[in-house]
């Protein structure tokens, strides 16, 4: 039986309607299945795991944006239920990251006719040595996150995802950042090798290159097991900044000499002070923060395009 779980808040209304369109669909009614709307943060993960141990599941199929496959995701247990995913949201990077795109009957066929499995490696985190869990894009620390604060609490963010604007929310909550950020001095351990930045904005890693809604934070970041890629950007001007993230939507922004890219399978940070941590896009705030690849992947479901790869 498949399990399609729909967050009809995602992309301002999109997830309800994506699952409208998927239910008149002959797809939709020759297959088993059942499916549950979500009522609230954090009920995605607790369906995930309440039926995660039913025997009869042959797949999820999360309708939603990111922060909806990022609960599921969190949800799954050691019983390797595969994950299919409908873009319904407004940033929908996991979608780039995997090669999901077009119509959501489309998607659907290539789900249940198809059923290839690909093996996804997810990252694991840890706040403060308290808060652990898992992400499926990229974990981000300073420059980034505050802007994914600052983006998430405005009334700008609804406004613009409304009229399908949502990433200019991201440009506008870049610009005030900006004004206001401080670069911060950060303590690394890369793979047991320790360094000290004075003059960090930020430090990200991530699954794939996708981010902020289709911005390519780390080009060559590819879906792969033990290791992780790490981008840090440090000892730059704020008008460089701004220069700098004109850019990462083609990815040309690694060309500044201030970028540097690099790889580890553990990566520890340790701020001066609190900081704000991005999470899949959501707001976290932390001083210690440690990031590794988990050992097994999950299984996701992919279209046929990235079958080919
Ligand atoms: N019924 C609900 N009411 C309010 N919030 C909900 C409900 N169901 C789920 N959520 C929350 O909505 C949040 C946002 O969903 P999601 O990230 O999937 O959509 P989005 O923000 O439009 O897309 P993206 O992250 O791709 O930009 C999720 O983190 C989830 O916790």
């Amino acid at each position: 039986m498949y399990v399609f779980i729909v967050n009809p808040q995602a992309g301002n209304g999109r997830g309800k309607k994506v699952f409208s369109k998927i239910k008149k669909s002959r797809y939709y009614k020759q297959i088993e299945s059942t499916y549950y709307y979500t009522e609230y943060a954090g009920h995605t993960t607790h369906i995930v795991k309440k039926l995660s141990r039913e025997s009869t599941i042959k797949a999820f199929i999360i309708i939603g944006g990111d922060g909806t496959i990022h609960e599921a995701i969190n949800g799954l247990g050691s019983r390797n239920i595969p994950i299919a995913f409908i873009p319904g949201g407004s940033g929908n990077d996991f979608a780039r990251g995997l090669g999901i795109k077009g119509n959501p009957v489309t998607i659907l066929k290539e789900i249940v006719q198809h059923h290839s499995i690909l093996s996804y490696w997810v990252g694991n985190y840890t706040l403060d040595s308290s808060i652990e869990g898992k992400y499926v894009n990229s974990v981000g620390i300073g420059f980034d996150a505050q802007i994914v604060h600052t983006a998430n609490k405005s009334f700008y963010k609804r406004v613009l995802n409304s009229v399908g604007l949502g990433t200019l929310t991201y440009v506008i909550a870049l610009i005030h950042v900006l004004l206001h950020f401080r670069p911060m001095r950060i303590e690394m351990d890369i793979d047991h090798k320790k360094r000290t930045l004075t003059n960090c904005w930020m430090i990200t890693t991530a699954n794939h290159p996708y981010y902020g809604g289709g911005m390519k934070i780390i080009p060559t970041a590819k879906i792969q097991p033990n290791t992780f890629p790490i981008l840090i950007i440090h000892n730059i001007s704020k008008w460089k900044v701004l220069a700098l993230f004109l850019t990462v939507f083609t990815g040309k922004h690694v060309n500044f000499k201030e970028v540097e890219i690099l790889e580890a399978t553990k990566l520890s940070i340790t701020t001066d002070e609190k900081s704000y941590i991005q999470v899949d896009g959501e707001a976290k705030f932390s001083k210690i923060i440690t990031i590794k690849k988990l050992s097994e992947p999950i299984s996701t479901i992919a279209t046929k395009s990235k079958q080919i790869v």
